[in-house]
């Protein structure tokens, strides 16, 4: 499998927060939703991969092309959709488009007024007057122009209605039918990542919690419920995060296998979703 995207042993670090040692990769035909709560370091570890900030160690490799020596070469190829507007709100989306077309050698107008068509983007208006609907739409519009082999979107679907960011997913499939391509897709809206991923990489804290096939971890991963009295210390390390509630306890057990020999038939086992998996192993273990 050919790799489009490998981030090893990346560090970076600011005064009150360091990513420390993340790796992960992502094979051609995929796409990897990234997820992790507020301040996990999921923009930071996009603006490293995009060279938009320095890293302190680690290497990033795409296309198998340093990130940084070969960076005019591979961002011809990235399409980048940022969670905020960075393009200058007093000129049109016609006006935005004839500044950024010419860098991009294998540009296509077609492509670009066929989504201008279809997401129904005013051509004469400013950005600034866009909705942040219309806004991500245009920014997806250009990323999706020029025939970019890695898409990286960050934060793509927050703050927008559910018929937007079915829309979105939409497009993101369909792109990934042409099996040379990837998408990098961090969120927190794990519901989106439950209809389009293939991979999941979850970061907390600014590590890695893990990395691997989403129907690997929903297969592993399970929530467990039963009354308080069957646990004990030893038991509770087996999971990964815990809650209690007046009926007994609820866990996320990382590996369901487990639970017949800790409990046998006495606790109910449930299918874990990408969701609980993100909540219970960021509230973690042990609050009584
Ligand atoms: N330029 C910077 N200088 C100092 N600290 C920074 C800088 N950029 C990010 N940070 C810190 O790094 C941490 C991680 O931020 P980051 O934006 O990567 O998180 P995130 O996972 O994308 O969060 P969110 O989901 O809220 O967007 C935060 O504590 C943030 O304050």
């Amino acid at each position: 499998m050919e790799k489009i995207l490998e981030v090893k042993n990346l560090r970076k670090e600011y005064s009150d927060f360091i990513l420390n040692d993340i790796s992960f990769s992502l094979e051609k035909g995929y796409i990897m939703g990234f997820i992790g709560p507020n301040g996990a370091g999921k923009s930071t570890t996009i603006k490293l991969i995009m060279n938009l900030a320095k890293r302190d160690a680690g290497e990033i490799k795409i296309f198998g092309l340093d990130n940084i020596n070969d960076e005019v070469v591979i961002k011809q190829k990235i399409g980048f959709v940022y969670d905020q507007n960075y393009f200058y709100g007093d000129l049109t989306i016609a006006e935005i488009k004839r500044i950024i077309a010419p860098f991009y050698v294998n540009w296509n107008d077609r492509i670009f007024n066929k989504y201008i068509k279809e997401f129904e983007l005013p051509a004469d208006r400013k950005i600034k007057h866009l909705s942040r609907g219309m806004q991500m739409k245009f920014s997806l519009a250009l990323a999706l122009s020029h025939d970019a082999d890695l898409i990286i979107l960050d934060e793509p679907t927050s703050g927008l209605d559910p018929v937007f960011r079915n829309g979105i997913l939409d497009i993101l499939a369909d792109l990934i039918q042409d099996e040379n391509k990837g998408v990098l897709f961090s969120t927190h809206i794990t519901g989106d990542l439950d209809k389009i991923a293939d991979y999941i990489t979850f970061i907390n804290k600014g590590e890695i919690v893990f990395s691997m096939a989403k129907d690997d971890i929903l297969d592993n991963y399970a929530i467990v419920k039963g009354p308080r009295e069957l646990l004990d210390d030893g038991i509770k390390k087996e999971f990964t995060g815990m809650r209690f509630n007046r009926f007994g306890f609820e866990g996320l057990i990382s590996d369901r296998n487990r639970t017949k020999k800790l409990f046998k038939d006495r606790v109910i086992v449930e299918r874990a979703t990408l969701e609980d998996i993100m909540l219970f192993s960021v509230r973690g273990n042990g609050n009584d």
